[in-house]
């Protein structure tokens, strides 16, 4: 969905607006406990006859980064609709940074760092007055909102243009501008909707930093993307929705324990699968075996994939293939831990 499209039962703010009233950022008096995050429990939220959110559940922890999955429609964008307090759910309890962001809107609003997947700004004001004004929009004191605006412009390297007019950026450019916007009151919970959308691959090595970086710092991250091998790399946990519902959730504890596919190579295909053969060990062909210098007489070298439990299920695979003599060149995970979750999740919903 648009995150700008108008909500059927509330005018829409619209998620880039500065927040009206605005909410108070907290001051080193107010400032709620890190402990607290994100917990959602039962949220259901429909519009007409279409259930975005059916009975979701979600609790992200303060201190990590949790990933936010699903296919298309599942919900990820109300939900986190729901979360900025943009979006007045239908039912259900929600809590982020310990303040419900229906009934406690402002508070909750406050220490909420909401990132669309697209943000829309205003095209005459440059960068520098972008921040300022959503700055402003929080209250941040003036007294040191100026300091604040040029330190998150240096984070998401775009110093050279914070006296450019906002028109002159490009795509991703806007994308790291939404992401200092999302900073610019020092939110304890950020909500970040496809963050990566539209970066370079530099940039989104600096976002996979910044945002570990945040968490580490107590903060709450709960970020969504469809590009499972990014947050496979910066999330420490996963949620994983599916017609507004949560269908399933994983820790880094799960994803070293779960069954996975491992690609494993060896400088000779044959001596390889005669040991699998040998332990009665399953394995299917990679797809991408290369022979080399067979006229030489030189065995072709290769690799199978081979379903193992967890890490400590690679680790003896690897060896007692080696002990066995297997002239083994690599073993690797043959795709990340959510993406094969995800897709183990969507065959068994088909
Ligand atoms: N304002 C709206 N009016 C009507 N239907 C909506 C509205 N917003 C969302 N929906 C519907 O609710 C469902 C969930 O949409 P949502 O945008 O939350 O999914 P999503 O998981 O973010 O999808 P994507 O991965 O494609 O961004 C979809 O079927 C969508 O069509």
């Amino acid at each position: 969905m648009p995150p700008d499209a108008p909500q059927p039962d509330r005018p829409a703010p619209g998620p880039d607006a500065p927040p009206a009233p605005a909410p108070v950022a907290p001051g080193p008096t107010a400032v709620a406990p890190r402990a607290h995050g994100i917990e959602v429990s039962g949220l259901r939220r429909a519009f007409g006859t279409v259930k975005a959110l059916d009975g979701a559940d979600l609790v992200a922890r303060a201190g990590a980064v949790t990933a936010l999955v699903g296919p298309n429609g599942s919900g990820k964008t109300t939900l986190l609709l729901v979360l900025a307090g943009l979006l007045v759910p239908d039912s259900g309890q929600v809590r982020v940074a310990g303040h419900d962001p229906v009934t406690e809107n402002s508070a909750a609003r406050a220490r909420t760092g909401w990132m669309p997947d697209a943000f829309g700004t205003w095209d005459s004001l440059t960068a520098r007055e972008v921040l300022t004004t959503f700055a402003d929009a929080y209250r941040v004191p003036r007294g040191t909102a100026a300091a604040r605006v040029d330190e998150l412009l240096a984070t998401v390297h775009l110093s050279e243009y914070a006296d450019q007019p906002a028109a002159v950026l490009s795509r991703g450019q806007k994308q790291r501008l939404g992401l200092a916007r999302a900073l610019v009151h020092d939110p304890q919970v950020l909500l970040l909707d496809e963050p990566a959308s539209g970066l370079d691959p530099r940039s989104r090595v600096d976002l996979r930093i910044l945002l570990r970086r945040l968490a580490d710092e107590g903060r709450t991250v709960l970020v969504s993307s469809h590009v499972l091998s990014e947050l496979d790399e910066m999330a420490d946990d996963a949620v994983f929705l599916s017609r507004g519902r949560t269908v399933a959730g994983m820790t880094d504890a799960d994803a070293a324990t779960a069954r996975r596919t491992w690609h494993v190579r060896a400088l000779s295909l044959p001596a390889l699968t005669a040991w699998l053969d040998s332990t009665g060990t399953a394995y299917r062909p990679d797809g991408a075996t290369r022979l080399v210098d067979t006229a030489a007489g030189t065995a072709p070298s290769g690799g199978v994939l081979v379903d193992v439990e967890g890490e400590a299920g690679a680790a003896a695979l690897l060896r007692d293939a080696v002990a066995a003599g297997v002239p083994v060149v690599s073993s690797a995970p043959a795709a990340g831990a959510l993406e094969q979750a995800y897709l183990a999740l969507e065959e068994e919903r088909r």
